[in-house]
């Protein structure tokens, strides 16, 4: 799914999205970039219209009207809301809702379940480890295998083993289902294993927005510049 934005601003007490125009390809892994508080998780909120934006457009293929696509979004949120049952219930709880007979669901949930050792899916998900909330979190919304999958640091809480797991789930989900992905993350080197474009945010703007290698090797915006230089010396 093409995503198009224009004139998006959001405010609360300052701006604190302010973007002109942005294209988010379909088919693409998008990773967003930027330093705290810049403006990434209210972009992805702001798309997924969990946020109200202030003004702007925001076409989806084209549509500006959100509920004729809301069923082809999904979002993990940085903060996952998880219910108060079993792993395997929160994660199956998409499905059902969507109408899938159990055989269907019980088909979709063994697709996913190699990734992870998921010795966890019979325990209360309320009393789950952070990395293990995230995996029930990221499976949630991965088994819905909806057009476009807007993930807000889905590793954040997850051991190194996991995380490239996770990576691997994720660029599967784009070769295989076209899935055009979203990404939020603050780990420069995963944006450079799974991206295929990267957007730099800084106060609320888009600074810097290129093709992955174009991004690493030859940036233009001077604080990006300047970051990916103390990331190299850091090395
Ligand atoms: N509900 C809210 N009320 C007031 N200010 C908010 C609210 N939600 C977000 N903000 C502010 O908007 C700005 C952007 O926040 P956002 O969470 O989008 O940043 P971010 O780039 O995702 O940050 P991080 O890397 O820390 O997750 C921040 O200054 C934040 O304090």
């Amino acid at each position: 799914m093409n995503i198009y934005i224009e004139g998006l601003l959001k405010r609360y007490e300052k701006t604190v999205l302010n973007i002109e125009k942005l294209n988010i390809e379909s088919g693409k892994v998008t990773a967003i970039l930027g330093l705290n508080g810049s403006g990434k998780t209210t972009l992805l909120e702001c798309i997924a219209n969990i946020k109200n934006k202030d003004e702007g457009k925001i076409y989806y293929d084209g549509i500006e009207d959100f509920e004729r696509v809301k069923n082809k979004i999904a979002i993990m949120q940085q903060r996952p809301y998880i219910l108060n049952m079993s792993a395997l219930d929160n994660i199956v709880l998409g499905l059902k809702y969507e109408g899938l007979d159990e055989k269907s669901i019980n088909k979709r949930i063994e697709k996913y379940k190699e990734y992870y050792n998921l010795d966890f899916l019979h325990k209360n998900a309320k009393k789950l480890s952070g990395g293990e909330t995230a995996k029930v979190a990221l499976l949630r919304v991965a088994v819905l295998e909806r057009p476009l999958l807007l993930l807000d640091e889905p590793t954040a809480n997850m051991d190194i083993e996991s995380t490239l797991m996770t990576e691997k789930l994720i660029k599967d989900i784009n070769k295989k289902n076209k899935t055009t992905i979203v990404i939020v993350t603050h780990d420069l080197f995963q944006a450079q294993r799974l991206a295929d474009l990267v957007i730099f945010m800084d106060k609320g703007k888009v600074i810097e927005y290129s093709l992955k290698d174009e991004f690493f090797s030859n940036p233009k915006n001077d604080l990006v510049k300047k970051i990916l230089r103390r990331s190299d010396k850091n090395d």
